[in-house]
């Protein structure tokens, strides 16, 4: 069976870079994969949530800038997928266009991501030029061959795939700039060190959030992160995406889960997997 893998598009991406790690993960594995490039991160989970695609594979938390929002806020909405693999990718951005030199750069195009992890470089260098948000790292590269004053924030890899010079490389603000992936199906996840859940408080009162963490606190269950995102109902009112360093199928585990029900509003848990770690770390 050919395994489909979505992921942000186009060509080129670190989404891509992620998924094709997991490919190889499967090849190792005797399986195919086949890489199905998509416009967003949200159209990238939808494709899996829908069946269109077997799996999906997005950034979920980058060490220099935290959480991917679109990343957490779809998967709240989609609710149905399942976490299968987290892969960690080291980050090093280049500055691609045809300039010949920094002077001539007007337009700096990327992904948001990438546009924050470099700016201290580009308020350094290119203090007047004007930034655009891109959907991808990758979205403006096929605009850059003629137009000599724009530039993209991207991976050498997408230099050499669309053909463009690199003028400066890294330019990332901090050399240890990693990111995480999470692989996504509807398959029920396999297990592993990591659970990762969102949960929703019934009241904005006085030890609403403590309640939920005493639970895994009292047993000893440590919590390596702990996000929290607007509810999109009112202001003040969140949800908290938490990971667990531990499997959802100890009795421990378990047994917080069942109580934790008794202090959330919604619950919702995307499944316990293991974390592989690509390049240098
Ligand atoms: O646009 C990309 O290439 C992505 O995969 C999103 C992203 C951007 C910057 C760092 C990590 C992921």
């Amino acid at each position: 069976m050919v395994v489909s893998v979505a992921h942000l598009g186009p060509p080129g991406t670190y989404a891509e870079a992620a998924a094709l790690a997991y490919v190889n993960w499967l090849n190792q594995r005797g399986q195919q994969g086949l890489l199905c490039p998509c416009p967003s991160i949200a159209q990238t989970l939808r494709a899996a949530a829908q069946g269109q695609a077997d799996v999906a594979v997005v950034p979920v938390e980058n060490s220099v800038e935290g959480s991917v929002t679109t990343t957490l806020d779809t998967l709240w909405q989609l609710d149905k997928l399942q976490i299968q693999q987290a892969h960690v990718l080291p980050i090093s951005h280049a500055l691609l266009s045809r300039a010949e030199t920094l002077e001539e750069i007007k337009t700096v195009y990327s992904h948001p991501q990438a546009l924050a992890q470099c700016q201290g470089w580009l308020e350094r260098f290119l203090p007047s030029v004007q930034l655009v948000p891109m959907n991808a790292t990758t979205e403006a590269l096929k605009y850059l061959g003629e137009d000599k004053t724009a530039a993209a924030i991207a991976s050498s890899r997408a230099a050499q795939l669309y053909h463009l010079p690199i003028l400066v490389c890294p330019i990332n603000d901090y050399p240890d700039n990693y990111t995480r992936f999470w692989v996504l199906s509807l398959q029920p996840s396999g297990g592993g060190s990591h659970t990762s859940l969102a949960f929703s408080v019934p009241a904005n009162v006085p030890g609403a959030l403590v309640k939920p963490l005493e639970v895994f606190a009292s047993r000893g269950i440590n919590l390596s992160r702990i996000e929290s995102r607007p509810t999109k109902r009112s202001l003040g009112d969140y949800l908290f995406f938490t990971d667990l360093e531990a499997d959802a199928r100890e009795a421990s585990v378990q047994s917080a889960l069942k109580e934790l029900t008794a202090y959330t509003e919604t619950l919702k848990i995307f499944g316990s997997y293991s974390i592989v770690s690509i390049g240098k770390l």
